[in-house]
């Protein structure tokens, strides 16, 4: 089958840890017989140096016309002082927002091998820690009103929105439950609804849906006791479901009990089969250019990619096997590694996975 990817490598690390994914996506279409044509596009703090804005028109059609689509990272310092509107992360905001993709899946998995690289106690971590974030993308408080206003009193004033409606926080429960009940039938949705009144709604809508879901538990917390319970005891969770902040905090915490955020993949999908696949780090720009940057995330975000946009399930499992096997034979990137291990580059660990494919 013939398949069109957008490819956004983006800035520090994404060009890097991108082109990793794409040679495992041409091994995998080889050996399946799948043509996987891509396109890479510009968007990101590369975008805005190059043609002076950070979505350009072209990349947005394409991105549309395309079958999915794949992210490295965007941003780094270099654009730090640009204004809000301006900046290379409204690239991805806006990207996100046209395409409708509103649900952010996030698996925190604690690949056996690496339970070393795990900073809990083993006691903790048990048989392994499993974890999935459903996490709402297209609204709350980084799409809601903000700005800058004077007061006599106070001064120079900053806001920014949280409000959720009650349809956008409807179809992200809805995802969460059916997630749930293809797991371990569990959903614990986050809130701050002691507080929040957006959370109050969420609460009372997240608990009108588990009525269609009578086989799944559901349990509320509230963000700050959640931040404290993935540390405390990640087991308990099966699948999360939280707003857009929420989401994207509790995700980066869940990835270090697996091993490192260079390991976290996302899928970003809507109402259609055009995803968006990243990994859920950012550029990086600490370790770019070193050939140092973990590329799994992004490769097994291509493995969701093939699950959820083309239905290529065996070609998907083929892609994680072979980051199974590889984290067996005891390769690891520099944020991986511990005694005994063989260090690899980016490049290298792209080409271990290759071999085992
Ligand atoms: N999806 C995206 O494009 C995202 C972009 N960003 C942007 O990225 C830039 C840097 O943000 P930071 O807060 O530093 O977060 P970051 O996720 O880029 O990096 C945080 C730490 O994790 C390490 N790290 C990240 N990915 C890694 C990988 N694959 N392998 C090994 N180590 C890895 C980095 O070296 C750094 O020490 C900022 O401009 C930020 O706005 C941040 C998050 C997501
Ligand atoms: C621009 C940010 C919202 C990106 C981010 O941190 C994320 O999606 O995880
Ligand atoms: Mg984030």
């Amino acid at each position: 089958m013939n398949f069109q990817i957008a490819v956004i490598p983006g800035d520090g690390i994404g060009p890097e840890i991108i082109n990793e994914a794409i040679k495992v996506l041409e091994t995998i279409g080889k050996k399946y017989h799948h043509h996987f044509h891509f396109q890479k596009l510009l968007a990101g703090g590369c975008a805005i140096d190059k043609v002076g804005t950070c979505l350009p028109d072209e990349t947005l059609d394409l991105c549309k016309k395309s079958d999915s689509i794949l992210l490295g990272a965007v941003g780094g310092p270099k654009w730090d002082t640009l204004p809000g509107e301006q900046r290379p992360e409204k690239a991805l905001l806006r990207l996100r927002k046209e395409l409708n993709l509103f649900a952010n899946l996030r698996p925190a998995l604690l690949f056996p091998q690496l339970k070393d690289a795990c900073p809990l106690k083993k006691e903790i971590v048990g048989n392994g820690i499993d974890i999935c974030v459903v996490r709402e993308l297209t609204g709350g408080i980084y799409f809601g009103e903000k700005g800058r206003k004077s007061s006599d009193i106070m001064g120079e004033i900053a806001y920014d929105v949280e409000s959720y409606s009650v349809s956008e926080i409807k179809r992200i429960a809805k995802i969460a439950f059916e997630i749930a009940g293809k797991r371990k039938k569990k959903v614990t949705s986050v809130d701050k609804a002691n507080v929040l009144e957006s959370s109050k709604l969420w609460r009372s809508v997240v608990e009108e849906i588990a009525n269609d879901y009578p086989d799944i538990t559901l349990h509320h917390m509230y963000i700050d006791n959640a931040s404290m319970q993935l540390i405390r005891d990640p087991k308990q969770f099966d699948v999360i479901v939280t707003s857009n902040m929420f989401g994207d905090i509790l995700s980066d915490e869940a990835s270090i009990i697996t091993g490192s955020i260079g390991m976290l993949p996302s899928a970003s999908l809507g109402n259609s089969t055009l995803g968006m696949y990243e990994p859920i780090h950012g550029s990086a720009p600490d370790i770019a250019g070193k050939n140092k940057a973990n590329p799994i995330a992004t490769i097994l975000s291509a493995a969701m990619m093939l699950r959820y946009s083309f239905n290529l399930n065996k070609e998907a499992q083929a892609i994680e096997d072979a980051v199974t096997k590889v984290l067996k034979q005891g390769y690891r990137t520099p944020d991986l590694i511990h005694t005994e291990m063989q260090l690899v580059s980016t490049k290298e660990m792209g080409e271990q996975i290759i071999k085992n494919i």
